[in-house]
């Protein structure tokens, strides 16, 4: 689906939110869309992996790693099983690693920065909760739209 967010903040500026653009998009698609399924953890990643493997077709995973710059909590074999679900993308408010794997998928994966340290394995956090990205709060159920000038969030499906 092709899509500017520009326009979608121009068109519906009353719905949409747009957190802080603090996102570098590590995926081999630029545009990333669908309502959002949330975790949040600290530096461990068996709930978003979780997530990944169960969320439906079309879901936008969005990651609140608390903004953490000690480990990647999404790496190349997590994405492809995003990409090979057909998942909407993933929104990663923390680290990926093998950068050069995400580059070549056909999914949008939006993060702070990458990492070569792999996370804890512990299974702690929570899944479908309210989350803070870039200073916005986005709840499960809402939608999602990312492109090459940044993200947004609104309520319902803007298209
Ligand atoms: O397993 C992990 O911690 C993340 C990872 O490296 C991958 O998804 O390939």
């Amino acid at each position: 689906m092709t899509f500017h967010t520009a326009d979608l903040s121009d068109g519906f500026p009353d719905k949409t939110r747009v957190p802080e653009p603090l996102f570098t998009n590590y995926g081999g698609r630029v545009r990333l869309s669908g309502p959002v399924a949330t975790v949040r953890v600290r530096d461990d990643n068996v709930l978003v992996r979780e997530a990944l493997e169960t969320v439906p077709e079309g879901t936008v995973v969005v990651v609140d790693g608390g903004g953490s710059k000690r480990c990647a909590l999404v790496g190349g074999n997590l994405a492809k099983t995003a990409a090979e679900r057909g998942l909407g993308g993933i929104v990663v408010n923390g680290c990926v690693r093998d950068a050069h794997e995400l580059a070549a998928l056909d999914l949008g994966v939006l993060a702070l920065a990458t990492h070569p340290k792999k996370s804890a394995k512990n299974g702690t956090g929570e899944r479908d909760v309210p989350v803070l990205l870039g200073g916005v709060e986005i709840a499960p159920g809402e939608y999602l739209y990312a492109d090459a000038d940044g993200l947004l969030v609104s309520p319902e499906r803007l298209l």
